[in-house]
Parts: structure tokens; C-alpha cells; sequence
């Protein structure tokens, strides 16, 4: 795995409450006392402000702000893994095994499997 993930994963998996967080010291165990909704919320604000950034890049030329964006998206999404004690090396390892698998052929296989399912 990307040795900095695995530093931010293991700084986050250390900011929840068990391990001693402090909501008071770390803006980490904040959004972990919160839970997840407050999780999912700055997800979603991220994921959005990325979109914005996008189309504001289009516009300007300036995609400084898409990476920047991005970087809080993945931090955010880091968190949500850690509160469903996932770990980032599970992601990497679902698009490794995807690797070499045409998205349209998968999309393929999972409708004939649903018609199967459905005996159509
Ligand atoms: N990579 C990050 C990181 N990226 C973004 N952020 C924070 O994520 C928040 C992003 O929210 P917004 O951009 O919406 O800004 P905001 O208005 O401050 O957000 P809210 O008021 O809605 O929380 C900001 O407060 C950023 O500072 C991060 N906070 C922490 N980290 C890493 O996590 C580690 C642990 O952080 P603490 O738990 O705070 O010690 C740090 O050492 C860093 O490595």
C-alpha cells in the first residue's frame, strides 16, 4: 500500500475514541465523536466541492483546486473506512482485483446474472 495512506489510516484509526481520541486536540476524533452522520455529511459536501472544482477548472484553467479537492474527499472517505474498521489496503486490493476487467464487460455479466436471478 502507499506508505502515506497507511501513516494517515494508522493516525485515524488512532483518533477513535478507544484508542483515546480527543475531540478536544483532533479534528479526527471530532468527527468520530460525532458519528456517522457527520461523516457522511462532509462526504458529501467534499465529493461536491470536487465536482465544483471540476467545472470551475474548465472555466479558469486552474486545477490546483481539483487535487486539492481531492485530497479531502480521500481523506474524508479514509475516515468513513476506519469507522467501519475497513482499511484502505482493502480498497486497493477490490480495484486490483478488478484490474484487467473491462468495466462494460462487468456491467455485462452483472445484468445476465440479475435477468438469470429474475428468470428472464
Ligand atoms: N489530511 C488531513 C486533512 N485534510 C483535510 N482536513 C480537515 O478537514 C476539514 C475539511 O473541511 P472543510 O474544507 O469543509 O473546512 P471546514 O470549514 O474547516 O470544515 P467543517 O467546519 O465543516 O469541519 C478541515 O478542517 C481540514 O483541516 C484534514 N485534517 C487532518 N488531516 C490528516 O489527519 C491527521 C490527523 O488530524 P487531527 O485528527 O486533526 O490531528 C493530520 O495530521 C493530517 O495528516
Amino acid at each position: 500500500m502507499s506508505t502515506t495512506l497507511q501513516r494517515i489510516a494508522a493516525v485515524i484509526e488512532s483518533r477513535k475514541p478507544a484508542n483515546g481520541g480527543d475531540p478536544a486536540q483532533s479534528y479526527v476524533a471530532r468527527l468520530f465523536s460525532k458519528g456517522d452522520d457527520a461523516i457522511l455529511k462532509k462526504i458529501g459536501e467534499e465529493a461536491t466541492e470536487t465536482v465544483m472544482a471540476a467545472k470551475d477548472a474548465r472555466v479558469d484553467g486552474d486545477t490546483s483546486k481539483v487535487l486539492y479537492e481531492c485530497a479531502d474527499l480521500w481523506f474524508h472517505t479514509l475516515i468513513l473506512l476506519a469507522q467501519f474498521d475497513l482499511t484502505p489496503q482493502q480498497v486497493l486490493d477490490e480495484l486490483a482485483r478488478r484490474e484487467g476487467l473491462s468495466g462494460l464487460e462487468e456491467k455485462a455479466n452483472r445484468k445476465l446474472i440479475e435477468r438469470e436471478k429474475n428468470g428472464d
